[in-house]
Parts: C-alpha cells; structure tokens; sequence
C-alpha cells in the first residue's frame, strides 16, 4: 500500500463511498418510490415544491425527447399533474437518474423519514473516526461533500447519521447544481469555491468517471470499494489507487 497522501482539503462522494448503495438503494430510493404520490398530493401547493414541480415540468419535456416512451409531458391541471409527475419520478428512480430536479423532491420526501425517524445515515464504520481525527489535526482538515443527492438530502443524512448529528465535522456541501459528476469543470469550480489549488484537495469516490474527471481536474483521487460496489474495470485499478477504508488515507 502506498503511503498516505498529502491533502489539506477532502472532498468526499456519498454513496458507495462512505454510505452503503444499499442504503441508498435499498432504503432511499424505495422511500421516495412509495410516498412520492403522497408527498404531492400533500403539499402541492407549498412554495418550495411548485419551484421543483415548476423544474420537473421542464426536465419532463427535456427528457421525453431521450425517453418517449417513458417520460410524460406533465398536464397542467394539478390531477393530472400528479398523475404524470409520480410516473416520470418513479421511472427516473427506477433507472437511478441523477436529475438535479428529481433529487431535489427526493430531500423533500427523506425529510420526512428522517424526522420520522424511519431511517437513519448510514455511514460506514471506518468513516466517523476518521472525519474526527481529521478535525482534530492543526490546522484541521476541511471536509467537503460532493453528491449527486441534494445538499438537503445530504445535510440530512449527516443530521440523522447512525453517528448522531455529524454536520459539525464538515465544512461545505456541493450538489450537481454545481456541475455533473463526470465533468471536469465541476471539480475545478468546487476547489474555487472553497480557495484551495486542486493539488491540495483529495476525493474519495466509487465511480471512475467520477475519478477520472477530479483527475482531470487536478485534484488527487482515490477509488474507494465496498461490499456491494460495482466491480472496478481492470483501467481503473491501473490507473488509480484503490483503498477498502478511509483508514488508508491518514
Ligand atoms: C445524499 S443521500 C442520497 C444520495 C443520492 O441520491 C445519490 O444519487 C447518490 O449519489 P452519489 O453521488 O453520492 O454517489
Ligand atoms: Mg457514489
């Protein structure tokens, strides 16, 4: 194994990196499948969603043209609206879409279930103790989170972890309304943001196109795997240090 990196900055992806996909996958996204009907039908005319609903009616129509057979152009009347609305939300979820407007509702609905206390962050056990000590260095380590989840939903995973409430160990939170996973540019804008040379700033994820472009970025990059994870092409294990645990990067 090599050495430790050298980072004054970490940046660190969610799921599949120190939150389990199954967690996402198998607690989130059934969540949001099951209530989303509800959810609207509850609070269709609260401010903050008819800003989503207002999004979800033009990501509707950006969508139907890559997915006619799936995606519906919402009606206007608020029925029909609902109808088409739970449909394109439900197909999206099923096809692990990340939409920036789609994830939006998602928070909205997991606030919910976290307040409810029907579900909890899961973080792996080798994640907590590491942002502590992190914390604790001098001067300590910012940490950051790069999600394609909302911040919303990011902060409430981290106030609900099985942690406890965690938001006091991380600095800043970055959602794909800055930029797409996959893009270059979104790193590069996040390390501006938060006044660091790419050079400094380390990101952990699971994905390799993720990987690829910090590294493109500039930024140093670890590929972090986890029981459950999609395997790693034989280019990625060549091409980027893996680790198991975010033991192996203090
Ligand atoms: C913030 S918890 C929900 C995460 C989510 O919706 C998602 O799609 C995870 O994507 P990530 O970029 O964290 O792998
Ligand atoms: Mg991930």
């Amino acid at each position: 194994m090599p050495p430790p990196p050298e980072f004054s900055a970490l940046l660190l992806d969610i799921e599949g990196t120190i939150t389990s996909i199954s967690f996402v996958k198998d607690q989130l996204f059934p969540y949001a499948y099951d209530h989303v009907e509800r959810y609207l039908q509850e609070h269709f005319e609260d401010d903050g969603l008819q800003g989503i609903v207002s999004d979800l009616r033009g990501l509707a129509k950006e969508q139907s043209l890559l997915d006619p057979d799936q995606v519906r152009i919402v009606r206007d009347d608020k029925a029909g609206a609902i109808e088409d609305l739970v449909h394109n939300v439900r197909h999206w979820i099923n096809t692990d879409k990340k939409l920036t407007a789609m994830k939006a509702l998602q928070g909205l609905i997991w606030e919910e279930a976290y307040r409810r206390g029907d579900v909890k962050g899961h973080l792996y056990p080798d994640v907590f103790p590491v942002l502590e000590l992190l914390c604790k260095r001098s001067p300590p380590t910012p940490i950051y989170i790069y999600s394609s989840g909302s911040v919303h939903a990011q902060k409430l995973l981290f106030t609900h972890s099985i942690n406890g409430d965690i938001t006091g160990k991380l600095s800043g939170y970055f959602d794909t309304n800055v930029g797409l996973k996959g893009e270059a540019e979104s790193y590069k804008s996040i390390c501006r943001q938060i006044g660091r040379d790419a050079s400094e700033v380390l990101f952990l994820t699971d994905v390799e196109a993720e990987a690829r472009a910090a590294n493109e970025a500039g930024l140093q990059v670890r590929l972090v795997v986890r029981q459950g994870n999609a395997p790693l092409s034989e280019e990625a294990k060549k091409d980027f240090t893996v680790i198991h645990t975010l033991d192996d990067i203090i």
